[in-house]
């Protein structure tokens, strides 16, 4: 079996094991998933500030991932935090959500709309649009309007919304296809799939899928140029960790 790490970035175990269950319904059965969370950090990821504190346990889960021999990673936050330094320590792919529902929406449809959570977050989208070169395939990007966790409060409410925003963005946009925009998303892609009659793709399980087909191409993070493995110097503090 593969083992494949899937990172929740920020501290929330529920939103933890949102990601596992979804991850874990679509594994291979030659997969393992190991659903993990940083030790400290932020409960939830909403803007550049989270990020770059998140960034940190991502680059510890990563290294405890190698450690436990994982064949490839996930990060599993919207925002890919910490994807690039990630890929620079691991050895196994290193897919993040957002590229992958990204990528996952261009081969389904010519055009697609984000439905995310808080309006400050859209700008993160936007820019990895441009990072990974889709600026032109994204209609529109919308926002439920309610922080990450009102996904894990259990009143179903941002679930609601999540479903009322891919309708409304639908009917708007003209996207051939929804990407869901947060982590915690990941139990609602198929049956809106179902419910709009168009792809509303989570990043979660594709990312799951992608690293599948990375391991069985025989493709690891490429270590030659800026993603080689990062230069042995002394890190102090509490970054000792990473050592
Ligand atoms: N746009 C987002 O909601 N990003 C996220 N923040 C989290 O804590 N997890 C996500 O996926």
């Amino acid at each position: 079996k593969h083992l494949i790490q899937v990172i929740n970035p920020n501290t929330s175990v529920a939103m933890t094991q949102t990601i596992a269950e979804a991850a874990r319904g679509v594994a291979a059965p030659t997969s393992e998933i190991i659903a993990v969370c940083p030790t400290q950090g932020v409960e939830s990821i909403e803007g550049h500030f989270d990020e770059a504190i998140a960034a940190v346990g991502v680059l510890e889960q990563i290294k405890r991932g190698k450690e436990q021999g994982v064949s490839g990673h996930v990060i599993a936050c919207f925002g890919d935090p910490g994807l690039l330094a990630a890929r620079e320590l691991a050895g196994g792919p290193v897919i993040g959500i957002a590229e992958a529902a990204m990528h996952v929406a261009t081969l389904v449809a010519t055009r697609f709309s984000v439905v995310t959570t808080l309006p400050r977050t859209v700008i993160i989208a936007r820019h990895l649009l441009r990072q990974y070169g889709f600026e032109h395939h994204c209609a529109a990007l919308h926002a439920i309007d309610l922080p990450v966790l009102a996904l894990e409060d259990g009143t179903g409410l941002a679930q609601q919304k999540v479903r009322e925003r891919c309708i409304q963005a639908m009917k708007e946009d003209n996207s051939g296809a929804i990407v869901l925009g947060c982590g915690g998303m990941a139990n609602l892609a198929r049956e809106l799939t179902a419910e709009l009659g168009i792809p509303v793709i989570d990043g979660v399980t594709a990312a799951v899928k992608m690293v599948e087909s990375l391991i069985a191409l025989g493709l690891g993070t490429s270590k030659y140029g800026d993603l080689a493995y990062p230069n042995k110097k002394p890190l102090s503090g509490c970054f000792d960790m990473l050592s």
